[in-house]
């Protein structure tokens, strides 16, 4: 009897023991090691910690924690949890609630965007979970609109340094300035020349806000950890002339470096940042359009760089695109037949018109022909009007798109036809802005939509910020129909269509993809950012919504599901590069490792690679 016991005691002990191996196996192959569950080792004390806002935890550090760290006598004596202080700072934020509207109507945004950056500056960890938590309240105050208002009013707002700054000054410097960055690692830089921001125009170092807040979103949204984010302003002075005449300005007070010797200082910057954080990944943003399309051919072969402008716009766009096809009841590789005015030929428009024909010409056979025949479902209007080929000093990146004039005669338009004239006669079923002329889609411009020959003509008014927009979606709604389907570069509100009915506003902006190309050319560990990784995120976004939600007009997610879909775009582009034979690699996961898994278990590793704001234990080395 007792040796039947001893043995069923030993199997079982075999058995637990064969588990937990298997359980090691399975978690060295799916990397858990939660990105927030580590302890941070930790080379400071006292005030140093208090001031270091990736460390500290305010009034949450515990008794043993204030013994060990010094930091007796330098808190409140009550010990709180995260969740009473988070608890505080909402009270105080919300206080401003009571009168707050939308957008950059909201007298409060100003206010609440200090709020949250003096948070930013004191405790990063409580900042980022405020932020995750209540996404969709704060993201319009920390992203577009109301960072495009922090940009402008810069040098009233500015407090502590964040970020890096490389001036024309610097020329030669850069390369030993880089290491004046404390972290050893840094997987994502954000970079921005402030010639372009928003459609606010030249803001010069003001500029640094959008990469801060870009990166807000790398943090929220893709979990990249914010000890490895980097917001970098590339200072080549200004043409704003205001901000040349201002005494308080902060930046270089000369015009712009142009040509070589600009090209020089990115030149510069790009090996800087590359020799010391050789893995890092560059996205560059709002750079002014004249430079955007040089630097992404000059940089994108041989480095992880990536447009945001460009190529985040144009796959969310071509996600909008599809989303707008399926609204209508028809298959996606209907799309080829989608007759598409847009309106604005810059970094956005241009990298939109480029992509969507991209797409199109694979949905049509993927050759010269197609390519060829596609073209014709573009008619492009910019300041001068409709673009054909008799427009002078035609920008190189338009002239692909430039009407012929005969075959333009044939449609009862010319050279220059006003935006009313094209959409009168063209009937077009996607309207599409990023022109930064806020009411470009005017009263006119939208009664003659109403003569498209689509069942739900789209609208896409995605100039930043609110005030840019093409329309507003009452203005749409009310003029063209409640059938249309309607997205917006900022946030507006849904609109009352009455009877219950709502007219739903998407939010078209690259916040949407852009996260999720940093996180999986990370993962992937690929050197460059494919076009094909790019189109893999597009792919992913237009999938995500269900028939149901297109049906309703619903073609993009809520913010409140940012960090979802940032997670399965990532996955996507991970898995593209895989197939691509891109993928190097990341961390532990080796490259074999990686071609292994299947579509699940990336998914799985990337979920697991995503930082979450938790206080880790503190050790002192
Ligand atoms: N929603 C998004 O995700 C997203 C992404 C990128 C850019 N944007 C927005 O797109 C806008 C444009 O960005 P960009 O880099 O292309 O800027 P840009 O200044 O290079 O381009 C603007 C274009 O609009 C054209 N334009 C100006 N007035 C016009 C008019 N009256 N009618 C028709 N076209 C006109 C210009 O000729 C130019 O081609 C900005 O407001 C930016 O915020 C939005
Ligand atoms: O910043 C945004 O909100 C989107 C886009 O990158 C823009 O330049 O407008
Ligand atoms: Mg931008």
């Amino acid at each position: 009897m007792s040796a039947i016991c001893n043995r069923s005691r030993v199997s079982s002990c075999l058995i637990k023991r064969l588990k937990y191996h298997i359980a090691m196996v399975s978690n060295r192959r799916s990397f858990t090691t939660s990105e927030g569950h580590r302890p941070a080792i930790v080379n400071k004390r006292s005030l140093d910690i208090l001031h270091d806002p990736l460390y500290n935890k305010g009034t949450a550090f515990s008794m043993t924690e204030r013994n060990r760290l010094d930091l007796r006598g330098l808190l409140p004596p009550n010990v709180m949890t995260t969740e009473q202080q988070i608890d505080r700072f909402m009270a105080d934020l919300r206080r401003l609630e009571t009168q707050a509207k939308d957008g950059p109507s909201d007298p409060n945004a100003l206010a609440k965007w200090r709020i949250l950056n003096r948070l930013h500056d004191r405790n990063e960890t409580m900042y980022y979970k405020v932020l995750i938590a209540n996404i969709t309240e704060y993201a319009p105050i920390v992203y577009t609109p109301t960072v495009g208002l922090v940009c402008q009013n810069y040098r009233g707002l500015y407090r502590r340094p964040r970020g890096m700054y490389f001036s024309s000054a610097d020329r030669g410097e850069m390369m030993s300035m880089v290491y004046n960055w404390p972290a050893e690692q840094v997987d994502m830089i954000v970079v921005t020349d402030g010639s372009r921001i928003l459609g606010l125009g030249d803001l010069g170092i003001q500029g640094i806000g959008i990469a801060i807040g870009k990166l807000d979103l790398y943090v929220a949204a893709a979990g990249i950890n914010p000890q490895r984010v980097l917001p970098v302003m590339i200072d080549v002075g200004t043409n704003n002339e205001k901000l040349l005449k201002d005494s308080q300005y902060l930046g270089v007070q000369e015009h712009r470096l142009e040509g070589e010797e600009y090209l020089a200082v990115i030149d510069e910057f790009m090996e800087a940042v590359y020799t010391r954080w050789p893995h890092v990944i560059v996205q560059f943003e709002d750079f002014q359009t004249k430079w955007a399309f040089k630097l992404l051919q000059r940089y994108r072969h041989n480095y992880r760089m990536f447009n945001d402008d460009v190529q985040g716009t144009a796959g969310v766009a071509i996600a909008g695109l599809l989303g707008a096809v399926r609204a209508q009841g028809r298959p996606m590789v209907d799309f080829p037949k989608q007759k598409i005015v847009v309106a604005g030929a810059g970094s956005a428009g241009v990298g939109v018109l480029n992509a969507a024909r991209k797409t199109m010409a694979r949905m049509l056979g993927n050759n010269e022909a197609a390519f060829e025949s596609a073209r014709s479902q573009f008619w492009v209007v910019d300041a001068k009007g409709l673009v054909t080929e008799e427009r002078e000093d035609i920008d190189p990146e338009v002239r692909p798109f430039a009407w012929k004039a005969n075959e333009i005669s044939r449609q009862g338009l010319k050279e220059g036809a006003s935006l009313v004239e094209v959409v009168r006669q063209v009937k077009p079923d996607v309207l599409l802005g990023l022109s930064a002329v806020g009411g470009l889609f005017s009263k006119e411009v939208l009664e003659a939509l109403k003569g498209s020959t689509s069942t739900r003509p789209a609208i896409f008014a995605m100039s930043n910020p609110t005030k840019n927009a093409e329309c507003t979606p009452e203005e749409a709604y009310s003029i063209v129909g409640d059938h249309i389907i309607y997205a917006s570069g900022s946030p507006f509100k849904n609109v009352d269509l009455g009877n219950g009915r709502i007219g739903h506003v998407n939010q078209g902006n690259n916040m949407y993809l852009f996260p999720g190309i940093g996180l999986g050319t990370l993962l992937s560990g690929s050197e460059i950012v494919s076009d094909g990784m790019l189109q893999a995120a597009a792919e992913r976004l237009a999938g995500y919504m269900t028939e149901e939600e297109v049906l309703n007009g619903v073609i993009y997610p809520s913010t409140s599901r940012i960090r979802d879909i940032t997670k399965e775009v990532a996955a996507a582009v991970v898995k593209e590069a895989i197939q691509e034979d891109l993928a190097e690699g990341y961390r532990g996961m080796d490259v074999r490792e990686l071609q292994k898994l299947n579509e699940e278990e990336i998914l799985e590793y990337v979920e697991n690679n995503m930082w979450y704001p938790e206080y880790p234990t503190l050790v002192y080395k």
